[in-house]
């Protein structure tokens, strides 16, 4: 993560000339970093002023047509066809301006890239229209804007739908999106599968991980977790294990197939983009980092299955952070390899990793050594010694024995990107482990051979916090164990013996397993029999495959009151055998029903429930096919015009059925078709609401504006009507007179979504 945050110019006036221009070139510039990275010699001497003039360039616009892979196809077919044909003769002041095109390692062309000019954006009318259509698919979360660079790392990883993956440092979430739609690969244009693998998302910082629960909320998923813990101190986590030899219940550690270690960094490769870190850049906090970067990816290794994979990223360029990381990480772990991944992407340019490098100990870049040892032997003549850096920050003398060049250097000016850093590590096959494990440690010096570590390395100056919990100790390390550690028989949510060892008292086994200071609410899960749940059942006419044991509420209580949320096994696994506090468990399953606020209007005294728009596509393969409403595009039509259009107000027949139907929520498909210059290419299935004498479409604002750009070429719908209405009062200087509201928006909210032209250009910036 660049922790430097956006500090870009100011913006001029409206149609003020790009003076920031001037000043953006002038701080564009930094000794520190040009004498710290020519020492590291990142790219040939030749190619050095290529390199850093591309770190001054404009970062194009990038963005990633998300969510399940149909979805995504038949999106991208429409950016092709129709946006891509209407962006290619754009003249803007007298110059060309060229369409977006598709990142060429990107698979199935699912990437684009466009470099235009904001003001190309606000004022060509093509642009403008591409621009609200991108930002509209944003909010709906079918276009996910992300670094080019940062889309690599989930590639990499290989998830498929039955794999368990940790996301270690996951906020805001854009490679979350990635791994899940990996995990749910088999979901259709209308449904959403229930992957039997597992996401769980982590990170420390208790209000990313809320951002990260709103980013993952567009990708509903009964697969999902968040977490909220510092990774370097990941816990154990015990699931279901296979029942013992009596039928006997018991759990195991549960290990993950893959693990992406996507650590918080110096942040140097996102220059182009955060230009602030011009002024700031120095190598202490690289140097700073280095440790917690270590012990994250260590983390990672003990919490991975034997055949399973980890990739490690960072967004910075500086070896510190990334090859030696590796090898620090490697050197503990003689077991684990760095995996050749040069065949794959073949259409992505990179560098291999670095084998030598040198820190520089001071922030000014005036002092360097190339070994550990001179740097020691300099410091402990000192008064004040330096303590800041350790021996795994140099490369090690064995260096070779890691395959270091396999890891992945990616450069600004190779293929116009920010700089990244990429590498796939594997464990050997449990066959080979042994034989490495023998010839690692004859290798490794004798203990009494190594220098001393001058002190207990510090997080420098300036470089990123590190919370470390009381209880961070050697337990935790023994607690995770060996990925072959065996099958302990515990009863549920009972305390780890590892973790308990050596503490002795019922006090240190309690703090184990509860934090207070994590303050939301447990997850608890509903009995099938409980009358809410199978209200909700019977009157969506739900399929007895319908996994009604695997449904949860979120509150102290446990009872059905606002929200109901579906887990699938394995996630129902690890919130039924882990204190929720302990895992800080922030989020799990995803959300389906909702009480619905029935006004004076109820159903024989009964709370309602409804299905979501986000939960239907995950409740769709269990509605009984016979209780779906069949309707037309002009239908559909009527009902994102307006937020509650009357019964009566609708054609025969849809006007029948839906005057025989029950108040209370349903399911309605609309099969592809045409109607007045719209097309329907693929089937949708949508929630809406029957009340008294109306119905409503039970979409978000936004989503049902992105919906109806997609299909009517505008957005029709009140909100976007309304927002018309404005911007055309003030173009012309006086109040536009309203647009007669359509039938039954009297009782419409008054909380309209208005998307202002400056939101639209705002959303449109990376998290
Ligand atoms: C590079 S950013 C992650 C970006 C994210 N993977 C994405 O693609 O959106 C690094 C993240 O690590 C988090 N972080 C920092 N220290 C951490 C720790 N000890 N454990 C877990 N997360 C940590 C930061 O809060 C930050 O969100």
């Amino acid at each position: 993560m660049a922790r430097s945050k956006r500090r870009g110019p100011k913006k001029g006036g409206k149609d003020e000339p790009s003076r920031t221009d001037v000043i953006e070139k002038l701080d564009m510039d930094n000794e520190r970093f040009k004498t710290y990275y020519q020492a590291q010699r990142l790219v040939p001497e030749e190619e050095w002023e290529t390199f850093y003039d591309a770190l001054k360039q404009h970062l194009p616009t990038t963005f990633r047509v998300a969510g399940s892979r149909q979805v995504a196809n038949t999106l991208n077919q429409t950016i092709k066809d129709v946006h891509v044909p209407a962006l290619s003769d754009v003249i803007f002041e007298e110059q060309k301006i060229p369409p977006p095109v598709q990142i060429p390692w990107y698979p199935d062309g699912l990437a684009w890239q466009f470099n235009v000019p904001k003001k190309v954006l606000r004022k060509s009318p093509e642009f403008k229209k591409f621009h609200s259509f991108l930002v509209f698919e944003t909010e709906v979360g079918n276009i996910s804007r992300q670094e080019a660079v940062s889309m690599l790392p989930p590639l990499f990883l290989e998830v498929e739908p039955h794999h368990r993956v940790m996301d270690m440092c996951a906020a805001p979430g854009s490679k979350t999106a990635q791994l899940l739609e990996a995990l749910h690969a088999q979901d259709s244009v209308t449904a959403t599968s229930i992957p039997s693998g597992l996401l769980i998302a982590n990170d420390t910082d208790h209000k990313r991980t809320h951002l990260l629960i709103h980013q993952t909320a567009r990708l509903p998923s009964p697969a999902l977790m968040v977490t909220n813990l510092d990774a370097s101190i990941y816990p154990v986590m015990k699931i279901d294990a296979l029942p013992g030899p009596n039928g006997e219940r018991r759990t195991e550690q549960l290990l993950f197939d893959r693990i992406l270690c996507d650590v918080p960094c110096s942040g140097d490769g996102t220059l182009r983009k955060n230009m602030g870190i011009w002024k700031s850049w120095q190598p202490m906090d690289g140097n700073g980092l280095h440790g917690l970067q270590v012990r994250i990816l260590q983390r990672a290794m003990k919490l991975l299955k034997p055949d399973g994979r980890i990739v490690y990223s960072t967004c910075s360029l500086n070896p510190v952070e990334n090859e030696a990381v590796l090898a620090e990480a490697l050197k503990s772990n003689s077991d684990f390899h760095l995996v050749d991944v040069s065949s794959k992407l073949p259409s992505l340019i990179r560098r291999p990793g670095l084998t030598s490098w040198r820190p520089s100990v001071d922030r000014s870049v005036n002092t360097s050594y190339a070994t550990y040892e001179e740097f020691v032997a300099s410091e402990t003549a000192k008064a004040n010694p330096n303590t800041k850096l350790t021996e795994g920050h140099w490369p090690p003398k064995d260096v070779e024995r890691f395959d270091l060049h396999r890891s992945m250097r990616i450069y600004p000016h190779l293929q116009d990107t920010g700089g990244f850093f990429v590498a796939v590590l594997e464990r050997r096959p449990p066959g080979e482990q042994s034989a490495k494990k023998r010839e690692a440690s004859e290798s490794e010096e004798p203990a009494e051979t190594k220098k001393p570590r001058l002190e207990k390395e510090n997080v420098a100056a300036g470089a990123e916090p590190v919370a470390e919990p009381a209880d961070i100790d050697v337990d935790v390390e023994n607690a995770a164990g060996d990925a072959s550690e065996a099958k302990t028989k515990e009863t549920p949510t009972s305390t780890s013996a590892a973790v308990a060892k050596g503490r002795g008292s019922k006090r240190a086994k309690k703090d184990k397993e509860t934090d207070e200071t994590f303050k939301e609410h447990p997850y608890t899960f509903l009995s099938p029999d409980d009358p809410i749940l199978k209200n909700c059942i019977e009157r969506l006419s739900l399929t007895s495959d319908f996994p009604s044991s695997n449904i949860l509420v979120r509150n102290p209580e446990g009872e059905a009151v606002r929200s109901l949320y579906l887990a699938n096994d394995l996630v129902k696994s690890v919130v039924e055998h882990n204190n929720y506090t302990r895992i800080r468990l922030s989020a799990a399953g995803t959300k389906v029903f909702s009480k619905q606020d029935m006004g004076k209007a109820t159903v024989g005294g009964e709370p309602q429930f409804r299905v979501l728009g986000e939960g239907l596509p995950v409740i769709l393969p269990f509605v009984d096919p016979g209780a779906i409403i069949t309707a037309d595009l002009e239908t559909l039509k009527v009902l994102v015009q307006s937020y509650y259009p009357l019964v009566s107000s609708f054609e025969e027949p849809f006007k029948s059925v839906m005057e025989a139907r029950a108040i209370g929520s349903h399911v309605v498909r609309f099969p592809p078709g045409e109607f007045d210059g719209a097309v329907l290419t693929h089937e949708i299935v949508l929630p809406i609401w029957k009340s008294n004498v109306s119905l409503t479409l039970m979409m978000d604002k936004k989503a049902k504006s992105a919906l109806s750009l997609r299909l009517f070429g505008a957005d029709i719908t009140t909100a976007g009507r309304d927002v018309a209405q404005k911007q055309a009062g003030a173009e012309s200087g006086s109040a536009t007179p309203g647009l007669p509201p359509t039938a039954g928006d009297e009782e419409a909210d008054t909380e309209l979504a208005v998307v202002q032209e400056s939101d639209l250009l705002d959303a449109m910036e990376e998290s």
